[in-house]
């Protein structure tokens, strides 16, 4: 079966609340009601109530830019699963390279994670990638390795199947410079056959791996008509309505 392509609009730390709604409005009303392509806006915490409300009855789903690994207790400052499924999230993304590399999150805290995301019914995004320094080392296929590995540990074929991947080059993130269609088919083929040999080919290639990395409505035609991706993961170009449609239709 062809896999569906995702477009996820992450808009990491920005928008004021009433920005937030007023995009989240412009993305719906732009999706339409039966879109080619799923779609999924990732706003702040605090903004998520709000834009869950703007997108009620419409085909954007909504996803969180994080989660905790555990249901309830003395975690100051973290958010559980069922927290994010109450307020209406299908999604969250698990180890963006900002986790990793800003905030220090290990490869363990990221198995764990996804363990309890998946287990409370949400849909992971586990971002994986490497460093400018890694690529330029040729290092990029033992961090694929490891990285998957870490985070897919003890993980069950049923659980595996709920997984969508991310593949962001660490050096492609923020920067406009955006990985060739060549070199990100290269990565997303490698991923998945690491993925066969550990779930079967038949879940490898079932798997979504979506493009992550300065992506803007010009170079997304590009990248989509490979045959290992699957759709993207929009940073900067999801904070405006035109610009984030316009890597939508380039999905369809
Ligand atoms: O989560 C999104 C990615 O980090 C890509 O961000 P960017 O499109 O601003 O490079």
């Amino acid at each position: 079966m062809p896999r569906r392509k995702l477009i996820a609009g992450n808009w990491k730390m920005n928008t004021t609340r009433a920005e937030a709604v007023t995009l989240a409005k412009a993305v719906a009303a732009g999706v339409g009601a039966s879109p080619a392509c799923d779609v999924a806006v990732i706003p702040p915490f605090p903004w998520l109530v709000p834009v869950a409300d703007a997108l009620a009855g419409t085909a954007v789903a909504l996803g969180a830019q994080d989660v905790y690994s555990e249901t309830k207790g003395a975690f100051t400052g973290e958010v559980s699963p069922g927290m994010l499924l109450e307020v209406g999230c299908k999604y969250t993304l698990v180890g963006h390279s900002e986790r990793r590399h800003v905030i220090g999150e290990t490869d363990a805290a990221t198995n764990q994670k996804v363990h309890a995301a998946l287990e409370a019914g949400l849909h992971v995004i586990l971002c994986i990638g490497e460093t400018l320094a890694e690529r330029e080392r040729n290092l990029q296929e033992r961090v694929f390795q490891r990285q998957v590995y870490a985070a897919c540990a003890g993980l069950t074929d049923e659980q595996f199947a709920r997984l969508i991947f991310a593949y962001e080059p660490v050096w492609a993130i923020g920067t406009g410079k955006v990985a060739t269609p060549e070199l990100a088919q290269e990565a997303h083929k490698n991923i998945r056959a690491r993925m066969g040999m550990l779930y079967g080919d038949n879940i490898a290639a079932a798997l979504p791996i979506l493009y992550g990395g300065s992506l803007t409505g010009e170079s997304a035609p590009g990248l989509f008509a490979q045959p290992d991706i699957d759709g993207g993961l929009v940073g900067g170009a999801s904070l405006k309505a035109d610009a984030f449609l316009k890597i939508v239709a380039a999905a369809g």
